[in-house]
């Protein structure tokens, strides 16, 4: 007995933001500020619809292009790390670790609810915003997804979902 399974995929070079960051490491080690252009793939499992789809692609490639386009060309600071404190001062994000402080204009900073803005979590973020923009569209959850960030070329992340494991 066999069975067949369905994927879908969705990477593009529109996929992509370049911003800034730090991330904190070993403790409370704190990079420098540095920028990457990300790239992001989304893949989906699932039985096929009435289209033989799994996905439209194109629901799938317009969703995370909208959630990508929010993320380019800003700095993306982390609302829960415990080594960085992020705040907003005036018109400014001010950050603060150890004796070092960073301001930017408010409006070129992403404050993202995740803990360091590593390729795991930013792959969180836009997985989580992904399920979201799904589920109110009213469009059924997958039966599984993941969301992968490269970070750098060769240097991916994947966060992957599965309905059965966590209700959708
Ligand atoms: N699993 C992960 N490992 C690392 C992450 C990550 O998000 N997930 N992030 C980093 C740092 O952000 C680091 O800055 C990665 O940047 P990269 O440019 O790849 O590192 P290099 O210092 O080697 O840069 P080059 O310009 O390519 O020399 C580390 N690990």
């Amino acid at each position: 007995m066999t069975s067949r399974r369905y994927t879908v995929r969705v990477t593009k070079d529109e996929l992509v933001f370049s911003a800034g960051h730090f991330i904190t490491f070993n403790g409370d080690e704190c990079e420098r500020i540095h920028g990457h252009n990300w790239r992001v793939a989304v893949e989906v499992d699932g039985p096929l619809d009435e289209n033989h789809y799994v996905f439209d692609f194109i629901a799938l490639r317009d969703l995370t292009r909208a959630l990508v386009a929010e993320l380019d060309h800003r700095m993306l600071l982390p609302d829960r790390n415990p080594h960085i404190r992020v705040g907003v001062e005036g018109r400014n994000v001010v950050c603060r670790h150890r004796d070092r402080l960073w301001s930017f204009p408010a409006e070129e900073c992403v404050i993202l609810p995740i803990e360091n803005t590593t390729a795991e979590r930013i792959a969180d973020h836009l997985g989580d915003r992904l399920r979201a923009a799904i589920a109110s569209r009213g469009m059924p959850f997958p039966r599984a997804m993941r969301v992968s960030v490269e970070e750098n070329f060769g240097q991916w992340a994947t966060a992957h979902w599965d309905a059965e494991e966590d209700g959708g």
